[in-house]
């Protein structure tokens, strides 16, 4: 096995320069050299060019290319930070140039369908666990990757781009890969926590954004505070029975990927998902949103592959099966809001 881990500069790479990607890569920067790769040759001129990718600004240690091969023969380490209904094709088209001794952290909340050819989740009966896919079981489906982590937490990307204080998690079975992150990532104004429950990490953080858009969507009718408390209360009941039901530790929701990131994206309007639903309930059509919104919102899928999931595994999950009504069968808000209060949610604290 080949490993160029010995040489002295240790640039790394970072595949997808949308938000959360050029955050990612500034902060890498500021430590070591960065190559970051971008599918369309003018976001690659831009970058290395003018020092900006789509008008955001970029730290000077960074490169770009359009090619994978170039990342991956350049860089041990690759961060993939694109939304995950293009991650199974990116890392498609990277798998060819990895090694077992690459190692790979992504940043992605989202969940990808495990189906057969020309299946969708329209076409299918039922989306057990073995037809779902967090991100770190694509690379490892896809790739002979084998020393994969995920990197999740409270990370608004537009308070990380303007230096604010914040920490995330790196979540792997491999502790060189949570050290590895640690090292590239930490610095005074960035903490970065370990843990090897990475289905649990990766799972809070794509549940989470369930409850972002339920949060903006009270918000947007104008609710207070105390509601917001009870759909942050309830909704980290539901994903510690969703997480444990997709293989991940109740654990890990309590901390900074779960509890943190949903306390987070249900109180910030730079969340996306946040914005979904509040725009929802101000009147605008899901189409609307989505036709206008140029940054990814993962929740609205999430919710649609989640849906499917609790018919075929007999689970309830009462804030996610009401959020799929009004986004996907036009139940008004209000009316989901009724039904809620009415469920018979009698313990207050059922999972320790
Ligand atoms: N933004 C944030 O605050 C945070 C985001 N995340 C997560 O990070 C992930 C990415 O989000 P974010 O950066 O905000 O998303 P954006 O919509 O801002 O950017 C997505 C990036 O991915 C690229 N991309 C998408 N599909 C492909 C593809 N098939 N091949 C190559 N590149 C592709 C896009 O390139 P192109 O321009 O060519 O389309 C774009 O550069 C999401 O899962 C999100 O949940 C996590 C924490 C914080
Ligand atoms: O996950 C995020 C912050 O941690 C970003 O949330 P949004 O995708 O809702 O913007």
């Amino acid at each position: 096995m080949d490993s160029k881990s010995s040489s002295k500069t240790k640039t790394v790479g970072v595949i997808g320069v949308g938000s959360f990607g050029t955050a990612i890569a500034n902060m890498l920067a500021s430590k070591n050299p960065v190559m970051v790769y971008a599918r369309k040759p003018e976001v690659v001129e831009e970058i290395n060019l003018q020092h900006t990718a789509q008008g955001k600004a970029l730290n000077e240690n960074i490169v770009a290319s359009l090619d994978p091969e170039e990342l991956c023969k350049t860089c041990d380490i690759l961060f993939f930070m694109v939304p995950s209904s293009g991650f199974q094709e990116v890392v498609r088209n990277f798998a060819p140039f990895l090694f077992p001794y690459h190692l790979i952290i992504h940043g992605t909340k989202g969940l990808c369908l495990n189906l057969k050819e020309g299946e969708t989740l329209d076409t299918v009966q039922k989306i057990g666990r073995n037809q779902l896919l967090t991100m770190s079981e694509v690379i490892l489906h896809e790739t002979v990757a084998v020393r994969v982590g995920c990197l999740a937490g409270p990370n608004l990307s537009k308070e990380l781009t303007l230096g604010q204080p914040a920490a995330t998690v790196i979540a792997s079975k491999y502790n060189e890969v949570i050290l590895e992150g640690q090292s590239l990532l930490r610095s005074e104004k960035f903490q970065v926590y370990g843990n090897s429950d990475i289905i649990g990490v990766e799972i809070s953080g794509v549940l989470k954004n369930i409850i972002a858009i339920a949060s903006g969507a009270l918000a947007g009718l104008g609710l207070g505070e105390n509601a917001k408390g009870l759909l942050i209360s309830r909704g980290m009941v539901e994903m510690i029975h969703l997480g444990n039901a997709l293989g991940g530790s109740i654990k890990s929701v309590m901390g900074l990927a779960g509890i943190g990131d949903l306390v987070a994206t249900c109180n910030s309007v730079h969340s996306r998902n946040f914005t979904v639903g509040y725009r929802l309930a101000k009147g605008d059509t899901l189409e609307q949103i989505m036709g206008d919104m140029e940054e990814v919102a993962e929740g609205i899928n999430t919710v649609r592959v989640m849906k499917a999931f609790l018919e075929t595994a007999e689970l309830r999950a009462p804030i996610t099966e009401n959020l799929y009504r009004v986004l996907f069968e036009d139940l008004e808000i209000e009316e989901a809001l009724q039904f809620l209060m009415k469920y018979p949610f009698n313990v207050d604290v059922d999972f320790v």
